[in-house]
């Protein structure tokens, strides 16, 4: 613990004697108030819960107290009630049938201020208010439309070329294939905003002071760490673990970059006499609007900083604006760079399958000299089927976001409290040998012969979800993860480092802010196409 975190030892029992017997009249006052048929699980203990009987791998415990308890179960962490629904019919109820009522968000207490984030979050907007609405459709709009991904086309086929050069350069050295992915795709949404590379792929920050990936991976270390006040929500403003100052000490670190990147904007057009970059911020600035206004515009109608819109009339701070931009990066570079880099682990172990892809991306591109054109997407059926299949056993999200009840319900004849946090564990039911034959196999072919799908309407495979909390970012996902992965594949051949055996490859994962591999993937490129192509 570093020395300006730590508490004097007799301050601390001062202050947590009173919470101590606070925690306990509660925890009593909640479990014996009511004689709520609550759904089953494992007896709780006094205070701590069922928190010890979680164990190092809450995926498969909480599985298996579903297979002994049932496909609705309760779990008590501290002083918080969980219930987790593991089965297709349990998560139709959560997410169809209860939606409504279940969709509030649960808010994590290292998270900043819950009244900012009700004002100008939309991943973690507490509630589906109108203000949710609006985020959502604008984000829609500027963003996920066909019509905003197919603008977004060059930009995307440019990140690929960098990516690809660069895999070229690596030939016959290791390469860690979720930073590959993770630089790609984020680079790949800087440019929508800011026309800019934050990442290079080996140089962190290309060109800034800041180091963007560095300042990431801090976040996502941060996310790794369980947080007591999650579990005892009364010591959050007490901040023991430092989570939430060391989590505000990073964002306002990055916070200063992108205030920077308006006011140099306006220099640059100043000094080029109005020539336009054509991106969100440009936009913004046409119309000629004071910074102040820029800033609330920014919230307005632009793709990423609108998640931060407030239908409030008051003018947001560029803190503000930034969080949310921050929060959709989050969103959606982990879980697809995590998705190819299990994809690519996935393939690497199988490696028929890998030669099955190999041999449709060579039949649909016709001219062999040819880049890869994303509108081929669509007639990569096995390529998809993959894709499809690493969701199924690897979801990014495999409790999905946490939400919350806003009301008391009942579902499946048991009483769901106001404020339970819900999880819908689509990691159990992609794994469950009653929906899914062989469920350990990977097989791509189990997609190709049946229709079923990821746009929510399934509850058998729901890797973005169901209901109004669905993921947006789920066209522009899915696009990305395959066409990186087409790349991958088309251009190199990929071997493991020390000339390990594939069979023998782990593919173990670990819960963090996204469902990641335990080890992470590293992969020897060989280059196959020359790189005129690109
Ligand atoms: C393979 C990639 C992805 C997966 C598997 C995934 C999955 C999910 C899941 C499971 C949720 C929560 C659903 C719920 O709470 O019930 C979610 C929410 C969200 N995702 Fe994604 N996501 C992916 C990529 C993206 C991308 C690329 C973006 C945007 C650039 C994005 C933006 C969001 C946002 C903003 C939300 C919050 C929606 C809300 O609360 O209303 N995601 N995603």
């Amino acid at each position: 613990m570093d020395t300006e975190s730590q508490v004097s030892a007799p301050f601390l029992v001062l202050i947590l004697i009173p919470i101590f017997f606070f925690l306990i009249l509660n925890y009593f006052f909640k479990s014996h108030s009511s004689n709520l048929p609550l759904p089953p699980g494992p007896t709780p203990w006094p205070l701590i819960g069922n928190l010890l009987h979680i164990g190092p791998n809450p995926l498969a415990t909480i599985t298996n107290f579903s297979t002994l308890y049932g496909p609705l179960i309760s779990l008590r962490l501290g002083s918080q009630l969980a219930v987790f629904a593991s089965s297709p019919a349990a998560a139709a109820q959560i997410l169809r049938t209860h939606d409504h009522t279940l969709s509030a968000r649960y808010i994590f207490q290292m998270t900043t201020d819950p009244h900012k984030l009700r004002h100008f979050s939309l991943l973690l907007s507490p509630e589906c208010d109108n203000h949710w609405k609006l985020l959502r459709t604008t984000c829609r709009t500027h963003l996920f439309t066909s019509k905003a991904l197919q603008t977004q086309s060059i930009l995307r086929n440019t990140k690929i070329a960098a990516m690809v050069h660069y895999l070229e350069s690596k030939t016959g050295s290791a390469v860690q294939i979720r930073d590959v992915g993770f630089t790609t795709i984020f680079n790949t949404l800087t440019n929508v905003v800011f026309s800019r590379d934050l990442m290079g792929f080996e140089e962190d920050g290309v060109g800034f002071c800041f180091k963007f990936k560095e300042h990431y991976r801090k976040i996502a270390k941060l996310g790794l760490v369980p947080n007591l006040a999650d579990f005892y929500p009364i010591l959050s403003g007490l901040d023991l673990q430092g989570l939430k100052r060391k989590i505000a000490e990073c964002n306002r670190r990055v916070d200063v970059v992108y205030e920077g990147f308006i006011a140099q904007r306006r220099r640059d057009r100043d000094r080029n006499g109005g020539e336009r970059l054509g991106d969100f911020l440009d936009s913004m600035l046409d119309i000629g609007f004071c910074d102040e206004q820029i800033k609330y515009l920014a919230a307005v109608s632009s793709p990423v900083f609108s998640l931060s819109l407030s239908p409030s009339p008051n003018i947001l701070k560029m803190e503000d604006c930034v969080l949310q931009w921050q929060e959709l990066l989050s969103a959606g570079t982990d879980t697809t760079s995590t998705t190819v880099e299990w994809a690519m682990a996935e393939l690497t172990k199988n490696k028929h399958i890998m030669k099955k892809v190999e041999e449709e991306i060579r039949r649909e591109i016709k001219d062999q000299n040819e880049a890869i054109d994303e509108s081929i997407i669509p007639q990569l059926h096995y390529l998809q089927a993959c894709v499809k299949e690493t969701l199924r056993l690897h979801p990014p999200a495999p409790f999905l976001l946490p939400h919350k009840a806003l009301e008391t319900c009942e579902v499946m004849g048991y009483t769901i409290p106001k404020d339970t946090r819900i999880f819908v564990n689509i990691w159990a039911i992609g794994r469950d040998p009653t929906i899914w034959e062989n469920p350990l196999t990977f097989d791509p072919n189990r997609f190709l012969e049946s229709d079923i799908d990821f746009k929510g309407f399934d509850f058998r495979f729901l890797p973005f979800g169901s209901g109004r909390r669905i993921c947006p970012g789920l066209p522009m996902a899915i696009l990305q993860v395959t066409l990186i992965l087409a790349n991958l594949i088309r251009n190199f051949d990929w071997s493991l480092p020390n000339n390990e055996d594939p069979s023998n490859l782990d593919l173990s994962g670990k819960v963090g802010i996204a469902y990641y591999k335990q080890d992470p993937l590293f992969l020897i490129p060989q280059n196959k196409v020359l790189s005129t192509l690109y």
